[in-house]
C-alpha cells in the first residue's frame, strides 16, 4: 500500500526547491500588486466613473496582498505527461489542458511577467483534482503533494502517489491541521477540504443544496467556502445580484467573520435573521411563537391584507375648469375586481389610480380634448382620484395590518376562515392589545409575519445566493422570508435536526426546502466530525435517541482518549485553572441563569462573558448555554447540565449542542443528578 512520505524523510533539496518556488511566487505576487498600484483611474471619462474604477483598483490591490503568515500555496499536483497518458492502459488518467504538468494550488492565482501560472486558485476547475483525486480515480494526477507550514514558512510536505492504485493512509498534514489549537475566530479549511465537502462546495450555482450534518462535520466551513467558490466562478453575476450569509446571532457572525476575507472575498453580507427581518424581541410564549411560525399564517395574512379593500359604492367625479368627467361606480368596481389578485397590493393601488385617470382621459378625448400622458399622471395624483383610491384600496403598512389581526377577533376570524382553529385564533390574539400599531411591541415571530406582509405589499428583491446556517431553527414563516431573498437565485442550507432548539425547529429538510421555495434542492449529509473527539461525541450522542431518534450516531475523525471528564460536585474555578495550564481557548458554558454567579466565581481570572452582540475575543469565556450554537473551544467546561435541560422545552437538544463544542477536552460539572440519558 503506497503510504505518505513526510519530510524530513524526503531529500532536503526537494524541500529547498519547493521553498524556491514559494519565494518566486511571492516575488511575482509583489510584482502583480505593484502593477495594480500603478494603474490609474484617470482614464475614466467622468468623476463618477473615476470613483468606481478607483474603488475597483483599490479592491484589486487589497486582494493581491501577501499575508506573510498565510501559505500562498498548500498543494501541488503532478499531472500525467503525454507518455504516461499513452501508457495508461486502464484509461484512469485523463488527457490534460493547456496548463503546465506541475501546478501549485493556493488561495489565489499568481503568475509571472510572462503569464506563466505559478499558483492556481483553489477554486479553478483544474484544482478540483487536488481535493477529489484518489488512486481509484486519479483524474490525470500522478502525484499529489500537500505542504505543511509553520507561520508562513514551508516546513514539510507529504506525497500521495495516485497512479499506482491501492489505498491512501490518513494524511498527517490534515490531522495536524485539525489538531491545531483554536485561538480566536474560525479559520478557512481551504488546504484540507475533504472530497465529500468539496462536492458541496463546487455544486452548481443553480443548485440549492441542503446539508444535514452532526456537530463539527464542517457545515459552516463548507457553506462559507461554497460562497467563495460561487463568487469566483460567477463573479460578474453574483457581484450584481449579491451573496448573503445568514447565521443565528452576532456572536456567531463575529466568530465566522474572518473566513471569507481570508479567502479574498470581502463583499459578502453576513447577517442574522433578526437583522434581516427586524430586531424585535417582545417576549412570547413558545406555543404562540410556534403558531405564528406556521406556514398557514401566510394565507391568513394574505386574506387580512386584501380584506382591507372596500367594494366601491361611488364613482369618480373629476372637475377641470367648467367640465366634469365621471367614472361610474360599476366601472370602478370592475377595475378593482380585475386588479385584485393579479398584482401585489402596493402596485395594485397605483394601477387603480392610473386606470381611473385613464378613464377620465378617455372622457376628455370623447369631449374633443387631446390630453397627453402627463395629464394622465396629473389626474392620477389629483385629490378626487386619491380620495377614491384611499377609500377603496387604502394605503397600508405591514404593522397596521398585523396590529389589527392580533387585536380584533372578528377580523382574525374573517382572515383565518377554516385555516386556523378557534383555539389557534385565541392563542394568536394579544391578551392586552396595544393601543395603536405605532406603539405595538413585536416579537421575533411577528418579524416574519411583518416581512410576509411587506412582500405582499411590495416585492422583496432577490439575491443571487443565500447561505443559511443553523437552518433547523427557523420557522416556516422565517424560511419563507429567506426564500423571498433567493427567489431568483439559489441557497445553501446548513443544519442539524438534532440541534433544533426553537419552538418551531424542523424535523424534515424536505419541508425546510419547500417553505424556502427551493423544492428542487438536494439534501445531502456530512457524516465525519472534525471538531469533537470521539469519546466526547459518544457521550453526547446518548441524548440522540431522545431528541432525534432517526439520526445515525455521529462519527469523529479523532479518538481523543481521555478528553472527557464528568465530575460530581467539581468546582468551576479548579476546572478552569486546569484548562489554563493547557494550550487553546476555554469556554465555560453555563445555564443562562448562572452566568453572573459563575462569572463571579472566576472573578480572580481575566475572562469575558459572551453576550448576543459580543465581538470581543478572550481566551477564557463564560457562555450562556443559549449562545453556544455554532461556536467551538479547545476546552469546554459545562456547568450543571440538568439546569440547562430544565430551562427550556427543547432543553435536551440545547444540552446536545453545548456538549459538542469541545475540540480537545470536555469537563462536565454537576451538583444535581445528571439527565437520565447521561447518568
Ligand atoms: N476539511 C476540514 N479540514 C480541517 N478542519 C475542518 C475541516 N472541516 C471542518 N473542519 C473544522 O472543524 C470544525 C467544525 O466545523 P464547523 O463549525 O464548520 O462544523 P459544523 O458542522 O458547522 O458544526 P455545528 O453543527 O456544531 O455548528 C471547525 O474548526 C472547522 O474548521
Amino acid at each position: 500500500m503506497p503510504g505518505h512520505q513526510l519530510a524530513p524523510d524526503i531529500p532536503t533539496d526537494v524541500l529547498a526547491a519547493e521553498r524556491a518556488h514559494l519565494s518566486e511566487s511571492r516575488d511575482a505576487l509583489r510584482a502583480m500588486r505593484k502593477h495594480a498600484q500603478s494603474l490609474s483611474s484617470d482614464a475614466a471619462g467622468d468623476w463618477v466613473s473615476q470613483q468606481i474604477l478607483q474603488s475597483l483598483l483599490d479592491q484589486r490591490v487589497a486582494a493581491l496582498a501577501d499575508h506573510p503568515d498565510t501559505p500562498l500555496f498548500f498543494g501541488r499536483l503532478d499531472r500525467a505527461t503525454e507518455e504516461e497518458l499513452a501508457d495508461d492502459l486502464e484509461g484512469r488518467l485523463e488527457a490534460g489542458d493547456e496548463l503546465p504538468a506541475t501546478i501549485y494550488v493556493g488561495r489565489r492565482h499568481v503568475h509571472d511577467g510572462g503569464s506563466r501560472a505559478l499558483v492556481i486558485d483553489w477554486r479553478a476547475p483544474v484544482s478540483r483534482a487536488f481535493y477529489q483525486a484518489s488512486p481509484s480515480d486519479p483524474m490525470g494526477v500522478v502525484r499529489r503533494r500537500r505542504f505543511g507550514y509553520q507561520g508562513g514558512d514551508l516546513t514539510a510536505f507529504e506525497d500521495e502517489p495516485l497512479a499506482e492504485g491501492g489505498e491512501l493512509g490518513p494524511s498527517k498534514i490534515l490531522t495536524q491541521e485539525i489538531e491545531r489549537p483554536r485561538t480566536g475566530p474560525m479559520r478557512d479549511i481551504v488546504a484540507t477540504i475533504q472530497p465529500d465537502q468539496d462536492e458541496i462546495v463546487r455544486s452548481a450555482l443553480t443548485q440549492t443544496v441542503c446539508v444535514q450534518g452532526a456537530p463539527g462535520t464542517g457545515k459552516t466551513a463548507v457553506g462559507l467556502h461554497r460562497a467563495a467558490y460561487l463568487l469566483f466562478t460567477h463573479r460578474e453575476k453574483l457581484a450584481r445580484a449579491g451573496v448573503m450569509i445568514v447565521g443565528p446571532n452576532k456572536a456567531f457572525l463575529s466568530y465566522i467573520s474572518s473566513v471569507l476575507p481570508a479567502l479574498g472575498e470581502v463583499k459578502v453580507d453576513q447577517t442574522t435573521v433578526a437583522e434581516l427581518l427586524g430586531s424585535y424581541d417582545a417576549p412570547e410564549r413558545p406555543e404562540v411563537a410556534a403558531a405564528k411560525g406556521d406556514a398557514r399564517m401566510a394565507k391568513v395574512l394574505e386574506r387580512a391584507l386584501w380584506l382591507h379593500i372596500v367594494k366601491p359604492t361611488e364613482g369618480l367625479v373629476y372637475t377641470k375648469g367648467v367640465h366634469r368627467f365621471r367614472v361610474a361606480d360599476y366601472e370602478v368596481r370592475e377595475m378593482v375586481a380585475s386588479l385584485r389578485g393579479t398584482t401585489r397590493y402596493g402596485p395594485g393601488r397605483a394601477a387603480l389610480a392610473q386606470r381611473l385617470a385613464h378613464q377620465v382621459l378617455v372622457r376628455m378625448e370623447q369631449r374633443g380634448d387631446s390630453p397627453d400622458d402627463r395629464v394622465q399622471d396629473a389626474v392620477a395624483r389629483s385629490k378626487p382620484v386619491k380620495q377614491l383610491v384611499e377609500s377603496v384600496w387604502p394605503k397600508l403598512t405591514p404593522a397596521q395590518v398585523l396590529h389589527r389581526l392580533l387585536s380584533d377577533p372578528d377580523f382574525l376570524a374573517a382572515a383565518a376562515r377554516s385555516d386556523l382553529s378557534q383555539e389557534e385564533q385565541e392563542l394568536l390574539l394579544w391578551s392586552k392589545p396595544h393601543h395603536s400599531w405605532k406603539s405595538a411591541k413585536w416579537s421575533v415571530a411577528d418579524a416574519a409575519l411583518l416581512d410576509e406582509l411587506a412582500d405582499l405589499i411590495e416585492r422583496t428583491p432577490s439575491l443571487g445566493h443565500l447561505v443559511v446556517d443553523e437552518a433547523q431553527d427557523l420557522s416556516e414563516m422565517q424560511l419563507r422570508a429567506l426564500g423571498r431573498r433567493c427567489r431568483n437565485g439559489s441557497a445553501t442550507v446548513l443544519g442539524d435536526l438534532a440541534q433544533g432548539t426553537t419552538p418551531w425547529s424542523t424535523r424534515s429538510w424536505k419541508s425546510v426546502l419547500r417553505h424556502l421555495g427551493q423544492e428542487a434542492g438536494e439534501v445531502t449529509e456530512l457524516t465525519l466530525g472534525f471538531r469533537v473527539p470521539r469519546e466526547v461525541l459518544d457521550y453526547a450522542a446518548q441524548l440522540l435517541p431522545s431528541i432525534a431518534p432517526d439520526l445515525a450516531a455521529p462519527r469523529s475523525l479523532r479518538p481523543g482518549l481521555g478528553s472527557l471528564s464528568v465530575r460530581q460536585d467539581g468546582q468551576v474555578l479548579e476546572a478552569v485553572r486546569e484548562a489554563l495550564t493547557r494550550e487553546g481557548s476555554i469556554g465555560v458554558i453555563v445555564p443562562d441563569s448562572l452566568v453572573e454567579t459563575v462569572s463571579q466565581e472566576l472573578a480572580g481570572l481575566p475572562h469575558a462573558v459572551l453576550g448576543p452582540d459580543s465581538t470581543e475575543e478572550h481566551r477564557l469565556l463564560v457562555i450562556p448555554a443559549t449562545l453556544a450554537k455554532g461556536l467551538e473551544y479547545d476546552h469546554v467546561i459545562v456547568v450543571e447540565p440538568s439546569d440547562i435541560v430544565a430551562a427550556e422545552p427543547r432543553g435536551l437538544a440545547r444540552l446536545y449542542v453545548v456538549l459538542t463544542r469541545a475540540v480537545s477536552s470536555l469537563t462536565v460539572l454537576h451538583a444535581k443528578p445528571l439527565p437520565a440519558q447521561l447518568a
